[in-house]
């Protein structure tokens, strides 16, 4: 069996197309959904995310503010910076592009956004209130992810979900998301004893480790659907001395023969986050203006 290719890139910018129809309504309004984007120090991939962030926020239509910080910055001017944002009506959504340069403390910064505004949906409430089932701001690799699976499999109820990978920021929320979907969700980590095995049981496998191509081919239940978030970059001596290429998680080739359907690195659930940011941001501006929220742009 040869698997489906899941076209992350393609669903990013038909919901990207979703949202910049909405803020166009919005700006007749007089509204403009703005997205706050702070980056702290000089990591060179985090610089070019951040460049594709707002850039996207503005060909959506949104106002996009950046602020780049030197590496240097002390918690407490990290922490006025948010003081400002939080009260800035002009801005809706608050993102702090992480990881945090050493000596500064990520979980004490996010806390200190306000939760209205918390677009990445990493602060504590919205933490607590998608674990309880309650309207909250839904992080955007796992919503990205649940929308893919939504669109390929439709009804999730049942599955066996598998989630390797517990980090705060995609494998705890993902696990959390295909729980409300009625998955029989497992989350696999490092300690796992038996990842192969573990893996092998799932129906719908989520991939969020940092280890390029770990997740072999004969991992795979023939048939499953496989979204892989890792975003690794190795040398590709084949392309020329000192170049590099974008890898998963999941060994592609051999995948590809064994799953259902699989999402590509480039081109898959990356393209996702970032439409999901404009969709969360665009959702903030809506409640904080009272508005009916647009449907099918979040849970
Ligand atoms: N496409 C996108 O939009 C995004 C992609 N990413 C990518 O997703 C990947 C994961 O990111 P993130 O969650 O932040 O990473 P973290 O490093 O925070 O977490 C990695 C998780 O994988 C587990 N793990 C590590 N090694 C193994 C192993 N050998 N076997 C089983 N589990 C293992 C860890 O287990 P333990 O807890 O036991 O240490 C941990 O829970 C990265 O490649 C990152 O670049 C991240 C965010 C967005
Ligand atoms: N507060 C915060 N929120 C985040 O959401 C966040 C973060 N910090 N820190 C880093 C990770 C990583 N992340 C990605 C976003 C887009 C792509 C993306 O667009 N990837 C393209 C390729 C990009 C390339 O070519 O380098 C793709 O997969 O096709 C990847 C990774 C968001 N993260």
């Amino acid at each position: 069996m040869t698997a489906s290719i899941i076209d992350g890139k393609a669903f990013a910018q038909q919901l990207r197309a979703r949202v910049a129809e909405h803020v166009a309504r919005l700006k007749r309004q007089g509204i403009t959904p703005g997205l706050a984007v702070v980056l702290v120090g000089e990591d060179p991939a985090s610089q070019v995310y951040v460049r594709n962030k707002g850039r996207q926020t503005v060909e959506a239509g949104m106002a996009s503010f950046e602020h780049r910080l030197d590496a240097a910055t002390s918690q407490d001017e990290l922490l006025s910076l948010i003081a400002r944002l939080n009260a800035d009506p002009a801005v809706h959504g608050i993102l702090v592009q992480l990881p945090l340069p050493r000596g500064l403390n990520a979980e004490a910064v996010i806390n200190a956004i306000d939760p209205a505004k918390d677009v990445d949906g990493f602060h504590i409430l919205n933490v607590g209130r998608l674990a309880t089932g309650q309207r909250a701001m839904v992080p955007c690799t796992p919503l990205g992810c649940l929308m893919l699976l939504r669109d390929r499999l439709g009804d999730l109820s049942g599955a066996e979900a598998v989630v390797v990978g517990r980090s705060n920021i995609v494998g705890k929320p993902m696990a959390q998301l295909l729980l409300r979907e009625n998955c029989t969700v497992t989350i696999a980590h490092s300690r796992t004893r038996d990842l192969p095995q573990t893996c092998r049981r799932a129906d719908i496998l989520v991939a969020a480790v940092g280890r390029p191509e770990m997740i072999r081919g004969d991992w795979i239940k023939p048939g499953a659907t496989v979204i892989d978030v890792g975003i690794n970059r190795v040398p590709a001596p084949d392309k020329g001395p000192d170049k590099t290429r974008l890898v998963g998680d999941v060994h592609f080739a051999e995948a590809v023969e064994a799953a259902g359907a699989i999402t590509p690195v480039p081109g898959g659930v990356g393209p996702m986050t970032i439409a999901c940011l404009l969709a969360n941001t665009l959702t903030a501006c809506c409640r904080a203006h009272g508005l009916p929220e647009p449907e099918g742009l979040t849970l």
